[in-house]
């Protein structure tokens, strides 16, 4: 294996080789966790209509007010309003029902706080204060969350334009994998079928296919090509031995290599390749080289591709870490108040550390000095 594309070179590439947005139309309910393709224009004023913000009454001019039951208020007239409900014609002001008394059919206003209501003019929500008909209240490229849709319904949208999830493909390789139960010496408990579909749609893809193939290369070359998806994302089987079949069976497609491996660690077997229907991300075998390959160059490629911000923080180390030249090291770290703690068992082919870890850092190859910030990539799951 040679030493692979700088670190930031790789990931820009990655990011380069995502694809024009696909847009499509989901209903409110589905377009949470979704990107927003287009801006969304109120079609009315928000709020619509003037509305009250007290239970009372509306009133016209000057205690004492007769009580009506219309939509449009004379002079020293009032009408009875929840709530929300539709300020009537001519109403100046919502007295609120703890500040009023109704007396032989007329209501009066009192003590301070009913004259407050009244000359202040107050508790009426006029139309179009939070936004006018046709201003854009989301932007495209808005991430939606719940208020925002909650926003788009409240501006009467029913179905909205979100950007396609890319659809993606899992293809594990390795003849010595097993997928259930403990493994005997020489076998391996797949570490894949269940992680890397949860990642991927933290990352805002969709695994819609999964496929077990041994270290054969025309099995894996019908595997890769086999789904109609955008991505692949295989595991195993890069590592360059007689063994690794993997970059063999994608160059049979007609692959074009984007990536052809990074200068990190662990992770630096990890491609990046464009066949001519689809692209591969290629990530070793090894548990935690391939979760970190996933988010060092998947992590820039699907978040170019959902609209998404690459996730990624700075964090304090107390004590210096060493770098690796010419490599950028990846350590999972635990942070407390800012502050990152290596986690034990963070070998390539282990899982313990990144079981533990709250982020990642990302060591130049100067190294990290004490008390100095280094950035770290965020985990995009809960921890
Ligand atoms: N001669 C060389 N050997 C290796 C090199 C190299 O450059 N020259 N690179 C090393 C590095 S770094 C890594 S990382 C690995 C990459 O390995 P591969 O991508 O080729 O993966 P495999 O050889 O198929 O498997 C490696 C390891 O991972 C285990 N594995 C595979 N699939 C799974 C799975 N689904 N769940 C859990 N564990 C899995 C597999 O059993 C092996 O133990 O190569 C180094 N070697
Ligand atoms: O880079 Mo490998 O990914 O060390 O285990």
């Amino acid at each position: 294996m040679s030493s692979g594309l700088d670190w930031h070179d790789a990931r820009s590439r990655a990011a380069a080789a995502a694809p024009a947005p696909v847009v499509e139309v989901v209903p409110l309910d589905l377009a949470i966790g979704r990107v927003l393709a287009e801006d969304l224009p109120t079609p009315i004023p928000l709020p619509h209509y003037a509305s009250s913000a007290m239970d009372g009454w509306a009133v016209r001019g000057e205690a004492p007010w007769d009580l009506v039951a219309r939509h449009a208020l004379g002079p020293g007239e009032a009408a009875v309003i929840v709530t929300g409900g539709l300020v009537p014609t001519g109403a100046e002001a919502v007295l609120r029902a703890e500040a009023g008394r109704v007396i032989a059919d007329r209501l009066w206003a009192v003590g301070e706080t009913g004259r407050r209501d009244v000359d202040g003019r107050r508790h009426i929500r006029p139309a179009g204060t939070e936004a006018a008909a046709g201003e854009p209240v989301l932007h495209a490229g808005a991430l939606l969350t719940p208020p925002r849709v909650a926003l788009a319904a409240a501006a009467g949208a029913d179905r909205l334009f979100v950007r396609r999830r890319p659809r993606v493909a899992l293809v594990l390789t390795g003849d010595e994998v097993v997928e259930a139960g403990v493994p005997a010496p020489g076998m391996v408990r797949d570490s894949f079928r269940i992680a890397l579909p949860a990642i991927l749609d933290a990352l805002g893809a969709d695994v819609v296919a999964i496929h077990r193939v041994g270290d054969d290369t025309e099995a894996t070359r019908i595997a890769v090509g086999d789904d109609p998806v955008d991505l692949v994302v295989t595991t195993g089987g890069t590592g360059g031995s007689h063994a690794d079949q993997v970059r063999d069976a994608v160059s049979r497609l007609g692959a074009e290599v984007l990536v052809p491996s990074v200068a990190m660690r662990p992770g630096g077997p990890t491609f990046l390749a464009r066949t001519p229907d689809r692209l591969v991300l290629g990530l070793p075998g090894n548990p935690l080289a391939a979760v970190l390959g996933l988010l060092a160059v998947g992590g820039p490629l699907l978040a170019a591709w959902t609209g998404r911000d690459v996730r990624a923080t700075t964090v304090a180390v107390e004590t210096p870490v060493e770098g690796r030249r010419g490599t950028t090291r990846l350590i999972p770290v635990a942070v407390r108040d800012g502050v990152a703690t290596p986690t034990a068992h963070a070998g390539a082919a282990m899982l313990r550390g990144l079981a533990a870890a709250d982020a990642v850092l990302v060591v130049p190859e100067g190294g990290v000095d004490a008390g100095a910030s280094a950035a770290a990539l965020v985990l995009p799951w809960p921890t």
